[in-house]
Formats: structure tokens, C-alpha cells, sequence
């Protein structure tokens, strides 16, 4: 197989990307399926798209002075194979420069004419022959930096409001490295020795992680094929996941409500620390999703777990007051604390959005509080870093209720090792990326009198 074709699909997906404003493994998967590409190419396809989403802005800065015309002015294709071309020669050592140029250039005069081939050589060439231009060049300090790490201006003028400049340039540039993979271990099926081996045993490399006590680090490899997964044993979750149930500390025999709970990952965390006893009932807003969370459970063979599709801001009318002993209110967010593994959500996600679902976090919050049992513990969580759907919502939540109140035992709760956080209040946690390995999480537990 022709390595060409690995720089046309790695185009064909970005531009589908770019319509559905969406990165999407499941994008990726049918590409890789319908050009029948070599499995030993997938990894480079994958490298490709994803980084040069996730550099797209230096690139951007890059090409300018190169480019007679704005490059909003090109043809998407033509912008999206430039952009591709010079994420490799920038940032893969492996591929010679003059390999991707005529790669891009062939590609050029396959899909657009000789003109164009002629505009994307010229370019690249002189890219090749020049030098890139410097980003500390830029006066303003929110746009260097912006530029230096790849993010909108908004966001790094945002979180340097929220958190300070150079908290800021830590958060960005460790958004841009790969993300750790971890899997958490069902303790109720198997032990991490186990598990260790039988993972070996299907070639795939983990270690124990020294942050929680069931998780192992992936170093290599994907998890679905193997014994272990389908057998239920593990289930691929980010540490910073794994915190909630923790958090939460449900009980065996208590009734737990788990208000946005597709994919099913804490719901089934929960109910693994549950013993399988007692009841975990996961709600999502869609029928789809729904079924996701089944599938889960049968994996993990996990019998306490019960599904319903359902707004949670209406769940108030369906269960009796009172009825839960804990609540998890995992919300929707803009997922602005994982973007080292969904990078496109810099480039799509807006302010409006981070307004429009701190309104619908508070709406859920509002609508379970009722169901929660005094004495209760409600859990909020989010895989964002702004404060506007972290801090603010909880915060202006429980300032307006006469009985709730921060939980001081909350990091007690956690495991040791994230005990020294940085970004710790009263009953709150915020995991920054690249602070502990995990993505940017935010944890808060209340209690109701
Ligand atoms: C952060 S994800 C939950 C992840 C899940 N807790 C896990 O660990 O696998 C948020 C979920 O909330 C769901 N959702 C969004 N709005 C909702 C609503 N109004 N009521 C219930 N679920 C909602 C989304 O479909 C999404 O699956």
C-alpha cells in the first residue's frame, strides 16, 4: 500500500471534520476501513489528523508569510493538505521533509490541477528552504501565547483571568502532549496481577498506577480486543473519573442516583464499589446513550444498575422526594479539560456555549436536590477547567439553599497522592491538565442537613 494514500485519508478526515465541527475516532474508523488502509499506517494517519488539529493554530502562524493570499482565502482542501504537510515536517522527525512535500503535491494535482500543485510546492518549498517565523515576535502576550500553544486567544485570556498567566501556560502546553491511558480495574471480577498478565498475554503493556489503587497505566496499545475487556475485568477510564467515585463513597445497599450517566463509566465505578448490591439508577437525556450504559453493565456483569432516558431537569417529577442516599450530577460541560484527547473542542467550543450550559448544570442541580434524603451527599462534577461551570455554579448553588452545605471531608476521601493539589476549597477539587496526569477535572461534594 502506498503511503500517499495515508496523507488522502488523513485530508479526507479533517475535512470532514471541519463540516461536522467535530473530532471523532468513529470518523477515523470508517476511513481507515474504507480506503483498507495497512494497519501499520493507522497509527501515522491517526498522528496526523490529530496533531494538526491540535497545532492547527502555530501552523496557521507558520504558513502566513509563506501563502501570497490570506489563508482563509484558500480552498479548504488546499489549507487543510498545507497545514497537514507542515505539522510533518515540523513536528515528525521520522518523515523527511521532501517526502511529504511531493506527497502533497501529487495530491494537489489529483484533486485540484497543475496550478494549484504548483501553489502548494512553492509554498512548502520555501518553507523548506526559509525559516518559520517567531512567535515571540508577537507583542501582544495573550496572542503569543495563544500562538506559542495552539489555543483560540479567548481561552488563554480567559483562564488567565481565572487562574493567572503562568498557570495558564502550564495548563496550555500540557494540553498539547499525549494524553496518559489508563483502564480501572473491577475489583469484583479480578486482581491486578491478573489483569497485568492477561493484558501481557494479549501484548498490550500496563503497569499499576501510583495514583489510585485500581487503575493501570496503558503504555501501549488498545484495550478492546483483549481477554481482559471483554471479560469485564476493566474499563477504560481517566483517573480523574475515577475520583468521583470516591467522592460519592456509596455504601452497599444504598440507592444512588446518577443524573448524566451515558457513557456509564462512574455509574459502573459506583456499582463495582457497591458489591453489585443496592441500586444505581443512571439516567441519561438520550435513548442511545441509554443503551450504552447496558451494554456496559453486561460487560461487568453489574446487576444494580438500572437505566431510564430521561431529562434530569425533570427527574424531580418522576422519583419520590427524598428517595437517594447520594446523587452524582456528572454534567454536561464543554469538555474544555480534555483537549489533550479531543482537540477540536478548542476550536469549536464558545463562550456562548460555556453560558448557555451553566444554565442547564444549575437546571439539574435544582431539579434532583429534592430527591436527595437528609443527611445526604450530592456529588458535582464536570472534565472542565472554567470556573463559570465549576465554582460559580456550585457555589451560587449552595449560597441559595438554606440546607446545603460544602462538604469539609472531601479530600479526605480522595487517594493520597491528590491530597496536594493545587486547586483545592472548601468541599472542591479542580485537576488541572498536567498536574497529576489526569485530565481537567472538577470535583465537588455537598451535603444536605
Ligand atoms: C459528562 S457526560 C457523562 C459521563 C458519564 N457520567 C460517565 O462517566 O460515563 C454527560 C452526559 O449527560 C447527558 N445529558 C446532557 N443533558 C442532560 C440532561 N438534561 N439530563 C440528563 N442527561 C443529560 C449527556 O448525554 C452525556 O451523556
Amino acid at each position: 500500500m502506498k503511503q500517499g494514500n495515508v496523507r488522502e485519508s488523513a485530508l479526507e478526515v479533517l475535512l470532514k471534520i471541519e463540516k461536522n465541527q467535530a473530532y471523532s475516532h468513529l470518523l477515523l474508523n470508517e476511513t481507515i476501513k474504507k480506503a483498507k488502509l495497512n494497519p501499520k499506517d493507522v497509527p501515522l494517519l491517526t498522528e496526523v489528523v490529530y496533531g494538526t488539529i491540535q497545532f492547527q493554530k502555530t501552523i496557521d502562524y507558520y504558513l502566513t508569510p509563506f501563502s501570497k493570499r490570506p489563508l482563509h482565502k484558500l480552498e479548504k482542501w488546499v489549507l487543510i493538505l498545507l497545514r497537514l504537510t507542515l505539522y510533518q515536517m515540523v513536528y515528525l522527525d521520522r518523515i523527511p521533509d521532501h517526502a511529504a512535500i511531493n506527497e502533497a503535491v501529487q495530491i494537489a494535482k489529483k484533486r485540484g490541477h497543475q496550478g494549484i500543485a504548483g501553489m502548494v510546492n512553492g509554498i512548502l518549498r520555501s518553507i523548506q528552504r526559509g525559516e518559520l517565523p517567531n512567535p515571540e515576535a508577537i507583542e501582544d502576550p495573550m496572542e503569543q501565547l495563544a500562538v506559542k500553544t495552539s489555543h483560540p486567544v479567548w481561552l488563554i485570556s480567559r483562564w488567565s483571568n481565572q487562574y493567572g498567566t503562568e498557570k495558564t501556560a502550564k495548563m496550555a502546553e500540557a494540553n498539547l502532549l499525549h494524553p496518559i491511558h489508563t483502564v480501572r480495574l473491577n475489583t469484583l471480577k479480578a486482581s491486578k496481577a491478573e489483569v497485568i498478565q492477561s493484558l501481557q498475554n494479549d501484548g498490550i503493556e500496563a503497569k499499576e498506577s501510583k495514583n489510585i489503587p485500581e487503575s493501570l497505566v496503558i503504555l501501549k496499545g488498545s484495550v478492546i480486543p483483549t481477554k481482559a475487556y471483554k471479560k469485564g475485568w476493566i474499563t477504560i477510564q481517566d483517573e480523574g473519573s475515577m475520583l468521583v467515585a470516591y467522592a460519592l463513597d456509596p455504601k452497599e445497599n444504598e440507592r444512588v442516583l446518577d443524573a448524566c450517566a451515558a457513557p456509564g463509566g462512574k455509574s459502573t465505578h459506583i456499582a463495582e464499589r457497591m458489591g453489585n448490591r443496592g441500586e444505581v439508577v443512571s439516567l441519561d437525556i438520550h435513548k442511545h446513550k441509554v443503551g450504552l450504559i447496558e451494554q456496559q453493565a453486561q460487560r461487568l456483569q453489574l446487576t444494580n444498575i438500572h437505566v431510564q432516558t430521561m431529562d434530569a431537569r425533570g427527574a424531580e417529577e418522576h422519583f419520590e422526594r427524598e428517595s437517594f442516599d447520594r446523587i452524582l450530577v456528572d454534567a454536561p460541560c464543554s469538555g474544555l479539560g480534555v483537549i489533550q484527547r479531543k482537540p477540536d473542542l478548542k476550536w469549536t467550543k464558545s463562550i456562548e456555549d460555556i453560558h448557555h450550559l451553566s444554565t442547564v448544570q444549575r437546571d439539574i442541580l435544582d431539579s434532583v436536590w429534592p430527591l436527595l434524603k437528609a443527611g445526604g451527599r450530592l456529588v458535582y462534577s464536570t472534565c472542565t477547567i472554567d470556573k463559570e461551570e465549576n465554582n460559580k455554579v456550585i457555589t451560587s448553588f449552595v449560597e441559595e439553599r438554606q440546607d446545603a452545605y460544602f462538604d469539609e471531608t472531601l479530600m479526605d476521601r480522595l487517594p493520597e497522592s491528590f491530597r496536594d493539589c493545587s486547586g483545592t476549597e472548601l468541599g472542591m477539587l479542580q485537576l488541572f491538565p498536567g498536574e497529576k496526569g489526569t485530565d481537567g477535572f472538577f470535583i465537588s461534594s455537598i451535603m444536605k442537613k
